[in-house]
């Protein structure tokens, strides 16, 4: 049995289904990610798991316990919101304390642990000073420090990196993934941030509209999305409209806008189906092209170019990693190619539907 088991839960606000019927696992010690764009159902999910919104149907299983009828504040959870919700007239010890106060843990241990948690998250030199005399990234720790001092049996975190700039919330991604591994705690996240829940998590789960769209670990996500949703959502992807001509385990045929192209293995048959590739398996050679096209926008990223080709199967993104020369310009000519097994078949969204 896993530590956390959700069980074909659902909620309803009315007319509107917010969670349906998702079912995943997460498992002792491990860091999961809830991951899909806005309005897809995580934050629902999250508060029926805290116990802040009641369960429509389904069940939700945690350490073996079924949590129906438990009250939010008897399930033993740690939660870091978006905002960290810190008490501005407590300094840091006295924000990390506080929930050991609550649940009468005596002075001397209190002191123990509130100094064990600051240690954790790097912060025993602040213990003394007030929210508002502190950057973000450190507020984020104590947030962090709170939620952890009562050694929850589940981390709960709610876009926890998103009020901070883009190069801090990077730095908080490491230390994040550090803190957890340290205090060794089971931890659900919630972010529409695909990058952070690659970096960040040993399983993915990616909804859209309320449903379990793929649940497996980073690599395979990103490598082998099973929708085109999943193959656009994370990453970036040219996905296309295709008619599978043939196809198996070995290999298949698909057209595309007339073009006849080699495809990687697939189980679907014959019919309307979706091509997907993603653009830094695109390489842009001299001879042997699968496909030609024309520069259409070229744009610098620093460690790469991203080239928009336009080919007779539509525009392609190209990414290509910055050698230190200048690339292929706007309006020119370039041959394409890449290995048949990147071409990925998808299910067309109107066969699946
Ligand atoms: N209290 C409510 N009453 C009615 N509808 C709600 C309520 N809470 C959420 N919803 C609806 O349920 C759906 C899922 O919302 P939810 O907040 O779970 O999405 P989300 O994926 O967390 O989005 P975001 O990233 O924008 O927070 C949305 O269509 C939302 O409008």
């Amino acid at each position: 049995m896993a530590f956390l088991e959700l069980n074909a839960l659902t909620k309803r606000f009315g007319p509107v289904t917010a969670v349906d019927r998702i079912s995943f696992n997460v498992e002792q010690g491990s860091f999961v990610s809830l991951l899909g764009p806005s309005g897809c159902g995580k934050t629902t999910t999250l508060q029926m798991i805290a116990g802040f919104e009641n369960v429509t149907s389904g069940k939700i299983t945690l350490n073996g316990r079924d949590l129906a009828g438990v009250p939010a504040r008897h399930r033993g959870l740690g939660i870091v919101f978006q905002s960290y919700a810190l008490f501005m007239h407590m300094t840091t010890a006295e924000n990390v304390s506080f929930g050991l106060e609550m649940r009468g843990v005596p002075g001397a241990e209190r002191k123990i642990r509130v100094a064990r948690a600051l240690d954790l998250v790097h912060l025993s030199h602040l213990s003394d000073r007030y929210p508002r005399t502190m950057s973000g990234g450190q507020r984020q720790r104590v947030a962090l420090a709170r939620a952890l001092v009562i050694e929850p049996e589940l981390l709960l975190l709610d876009e926890p990196l998103s009020n901070l700039d883009a190069k801090l919330r990077e730095e908080m991604q490491l230390e994040l993934r550090r803190i957890q591994r340290e205090a060794g705690v089971t931890t659900l996240m919630v972010t529409h941030d695909q990058a952070e829940a690659l970096a960040l998590s040993d399983r993915v789960v990616v909804l859209e509209k309320g449903q379990v769209q793929q649940e497996a670990a980073p690599f395979d996500v990103y490598e082998t999305p099973h929708t085109a949703f999943v193959s656009s959502f994370i990453g970036k992807s040219n996905t296309l409209p295709a008619t599978l001509v043939s196809g198996d385990a070995s290999g298949s045929i698909v057209e595309c806008a007339g073009v006849r192209l080699q495809a990687g293995a697939t189980p679907l048959a014959a019919g309307p189906v979706q091509i997907a590739i993603r653009p830094e398996r695109i390489e842009v050679v001299d001879d042997g092209a699968v496909l030609t096209g024309k520069v259409s926008e070229r744009v610098f990223l620093g460690n790469q170019w991203l080239l928009t080709v336009a080919t007779p199967v539509g525009n392609l993104l190209v990414l290509r990693r910055n050698a230190g020369r200048s690339e292929a310009d706007i309006g020119d000519t370039v041959g394409l190619a890449f290995r048949r097994v990147d071409l990925r078949i998808l299910a067309s969204s109107e066969a699946a539907a």
